[in-house]
Formats: structure tokens, sequence, C-alpha cells
């Protein structure tokens, strides 16, 4: 029958009323859950098949309650705005966002799934990089850094962890937006550097501090460039097989970060050694790239990435990762 719900303009029969409809919401019961991939501290995200689509997705389940008591809901809105804005950006190289639901106790994020996991084992499984393949995952970094600072989100803890790895073998970053590292009982405790403060000396070890900035020890400020000291971190990584700053005790190694204290190993690539040194500098100001605005194009045309083409990498195959035999 024709429904006249629009005061005799053009009429709308029940069908069509039904096709506006949005798609109904999805919930738990829309998703076989699998094996879980890894844990956040208020999170957990897990494998999971879409029951309607056969497709895997990365689900992230928050519990309500936990978010609640550490005080985290503004960085779940913001987290979550990051990767709205990211999921419309038409860039492949970050973790796509497809739909969010709650029920009573947690919340859902539905991802894509990175089938090759993340890039750390295969850093440790080779013990290092060659240089094309240092070029190019540094590269695919590099790219996604500019698009991200573009939208004017700091990623704030990059490192080889959140660097995940598509079927095929592109980057897609992850775990951004969220300025996690200060609040996170594994993340960097600053409170033990002002030599005044009362509270006792956390011993426990940080897994992410071996990436944080200078700048964020002292000056507590954050910046893209920020990322880009990471990124240094992560260059160094790729070819030496471990981070320039290590320290079984989180005061020497934030120490050593604000001496600049590390070392190059013999052998190490002299292209990726000058362009590291112009990377892991304590200024944010001085730090190559800082001066350039929207593309990277003073680390783009460092003699290290000579002759890469770094507009065409997310449809060029990557070099294959040898692992020594
Ligand atoms: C960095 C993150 N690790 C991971 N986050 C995500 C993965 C992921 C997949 C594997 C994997 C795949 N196969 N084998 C291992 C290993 C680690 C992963 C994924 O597929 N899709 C979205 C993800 C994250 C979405 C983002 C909002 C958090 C932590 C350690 C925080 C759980």
């Amino acid at each position: 029958q024709v429904v006249q719900v629009n005061g005799g303009g053009q009429s709308l029969t029940a069908d069509k009323i039904v096709n506006m409809m949005p798609v109904t919401k999805r919930n738990p019961r829309d998703y076989i859950f699998g094996k879980v991939i890894g844990e956040g501290s208020y999170s957990t995200v897990y494998l999971a098949k879409d029951i309607h689509t056969n497709r895997e997705h990365a689900i992230k389940v928050c519990e309500k309650q936990q978010i609640i008591r550490e005080k985290k809901r503004e960085q779940v809105r913001r987290e979550k705005d990051a990767l709205n804005i990211l999921s419309n950006s038409g860039s492949s190289l970050f973790v796509k966002l497809y739909c969010t639901f709650q029920d009573a106790e947690r919340l859902y994020f539905v991802m894509s799934y990175a089938k090759n996991g993340d890039l750390l084992p295969y850093i440790n499984k080779v013990g290092s990089f060659d240089a094309a393949c240092t070029r190019f995952y540094s590269g695919e970094i590099l790219r996604a850094l500019e698009h991200l600072h573009d939208l004017n989100i700091m990623h704030r803890d990059l490192k080889p962890e959140n660097i995940l790895l598509d079927h095929n073998m592109h980057i897609k970053v992850a775990d951004f937006g969220c300025s996690k590292i200060l609040e996170q009982p594994d993340a960097v405790d600053k409170s033990i550097l002002d030599e005044n403060n009362p509270r006792q000396r956390s011993n426990s070890f940080v897994g992410t501090a071996q990436y944080v900035s200078p700048e964020l020890l002292t000056e507590k400020t954050i910046s893209p460039s920020s990322d880009l000291w990471a990124l240094g971190c992560i260059i160094y990584q790729m070819i030496a097989g471990l981070p320039p700053f290590r320290s079984r005790s989180e005061y020497m190694l934030f120490k050593k970060i604000l001496n600049l204290d590390y070392v190059y190993p013999d052998g190490f690539n002299a292209d990726a050694k000058d362009l590291v040194q112009k990377l892991l500098v304590l200024d944010p100001n001085e730090r190559l790239g800082t001066k350039d605005d929207q593309r990277y194009t003073s680390i783009r045309s460092h003699p290290f990435y000579n002759g890469l083409d770094f507009d065409t990498l997310h449809v060029t195959n990557p070099p294959p990762i040898y692992p020594y035999l």
C-alpha cells in the first residue's frame, strides 16, 4: 500500500522505507571468536570470523567497567575518532575500522585482520634486514606517518609491534591515536625522572620506553617529530637487529636516550647510519623532516632512499625478508 508520508510529495511505499533502513547493527553473535591476538591494557584483540561474509577480522574488545575504573573513556573516544578518520581516508597503510557495537559489559571494534602479524618477529628471526628490505619497510612507515601527520594525528607509540603486515606483506599501522604512552602501567613512568619526586622508583621493565622521544621525557611535549624519532629507532633496529637504546633499568634507559648514548655496530650501512643520525636528534626541531610540510621530502631525498619510488610502494611487491640460513 502507498504510505503518504511527505504531504503529497513523492509517494513512499513500504518496501522503499525498508531499503532506506541502515544495515542492522552487528552484535557479538554475528562473529565466531577465535584466538587472542594481543592484549592492550584495558582491551583484548581477538581473531574473529564474520558468519555472514566468512571474512576474518580482528575485534578489539574493551571491558566498560575497566575503562571507567582506569578513567580511559576519553582515550577510547580519541582512538575511535582517529580510527574513523583514518578508515575513511582511503589509505591502505592502516588497520581499518569496519564497525563498532556494544553489549551490557563490553565495547567491540571490528578491524581489518593483518594476516602476517607484526614486524618484530621478522626482525628477530633474520637478525637484521638487508638494505632493500629496510628501504622498503621504513619507506612504507614514512608514507604512513605523512598520512597520519597530514590528518593531524600523531601515533605517539610507534614501534615494530604496532607495524602489522597484511597478506601481501604490506604494512598496516595499528594502535595509533591513543596517547597511551603516559597512562598505561607498562608505559613510560616519567615521575621517576624528577629526582625530587618522593615516588618510589618503579623498576618495572618498560617495553614501550625504548622508542620514546627525549622531549616526551623532559618537556612532556608531543609533536609529530616524536614519531620521526621513533622511525629513527626502527630503522636502526631493522639493520642492527636491536633498538638503539636498551637497558634493564627504566632509569638507565631514559638516561641513555637523554644523553644520546648509543653506538652503531660494525658494518652498519653507511647511508642508513647518516639518516638515523639525522633522526635521533635531541632537539625535535632539528630532526630531518620537521621543517617539511605535506610530505617528508627531506627524508625521501636522503641518499639512503636513492631509487625508491615512494608513491608506488603500496602497489609494489615487497622485497622478500631473507632469513639467514
Ligand atoms: C598492536 C596490537 N597487535 C595486533 N593488533 C592487531 C592485529 C594483530 C594481528 C596479529 C597477528 C595476525 N596473525 N598472527 C598475529 C598480531 C598482532 C596484532 C590485527 O590483525 N588487526 C588489528 C590489530 C589492532 C587494532 C588496533 C586497535 C588496536 C596489540 C599488541 C596492541 C594487540
